[in-house]
């Protein structure tokens, strides 16, 4: 049995634990200065110990990708992925680690994803879209077929990208835009069609 502790203990980290209990895994710790006592049987234990169950596979279960990024360089256990029992993935589709992967996601066939990613409540990927580190979709996104989407980027809920569309590093589309051109890396960009409002540096 993987025993399993979470970096993070805020609203998206509830998510996660209630996607790993539901795969029947063992949660044993949530490590977050800001939380302590009990949640749903799972001791909160503030800050990180990296000597805690050193054999325990972990999660980062933050939804900012800049500081998910930033906990998994201080993090020393090895990770896992959250897989909830209800997601539909091709076997032709693949994945690396730390990755979560919540209610409802249908990933297609030749898909790929990396690392420490968010793929959030009924998210879509479809077919050889290419989706780098760190990223978050939130819920309800749509990707369609042969898409990219570069490390750090964040895509708000609802969201749409037409087939093969590249967006870059690091950038942030707004929620229901429908993303019908390639976008550049740190833009912000909003609306149907959705166009660049501002850039950020927000790694
Ligand atoms: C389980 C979960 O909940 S996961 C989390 C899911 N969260 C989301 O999906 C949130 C997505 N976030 C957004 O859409 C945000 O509005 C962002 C990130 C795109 C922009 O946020 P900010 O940088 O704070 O921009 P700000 O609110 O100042 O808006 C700038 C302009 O863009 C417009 N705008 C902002 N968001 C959108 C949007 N989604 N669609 C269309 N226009 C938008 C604003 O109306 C404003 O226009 P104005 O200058 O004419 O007044």
């Amino acid at each position: 049995m993987t025993n399993v502790i979470i970096q993070g203990g805020g609203e998206h980290a509830r998510v996660v634990l209630d996607c790993l209990q539901a795969q029947g895994l063992q949660v044993k710790a949530l490590f977050d200065p800001n939380y302590s006592g009990d949640l749903w049987g799972v001791p909160q234990r503030g800050v990180y110990d990296p000597s805690f169950m050193p054999d325990a596979r972990a999660l980062i279960a933050i939804g900012n990708n800049g500081v998910r990024k930033r906990v998994a360089a201080i993090t020393r256990h090895g990770y896992t992925n959250a897989v909830h029992p209800s997601v539909i993935a091709s076997p032709r589709a693949s994945w690396g680690e730390g990755n979560m992967i919540l209610h409802g996601v249908i990933i297609q066939a030749q898909a790929r994803i990396g690392n420490h990613c968010i793929l959030n409540t009924g998210v879509r990927v479809d077919h050889d879209c290419i989706i780098d580190d760190y990223v978050h979709i939130a819920p309800g996104t749509v990707l369609c077929g042969t898409v990219t989407v570069g490390e750090g980027t964040f895509i708000g809920a609802g969201a749409v990208v037409i087939p093969g569309r590249k967006i870059g590093a690091w950038a942030t589309i707004g929620a229901g835009a429908v993303v019908t051109r390639d976008v550049p890396d740190y833009a912000v960009a909003v609306g149907n069609p959705a166009r660049v409002i501002k850039y950020t540096n927000v790694a």
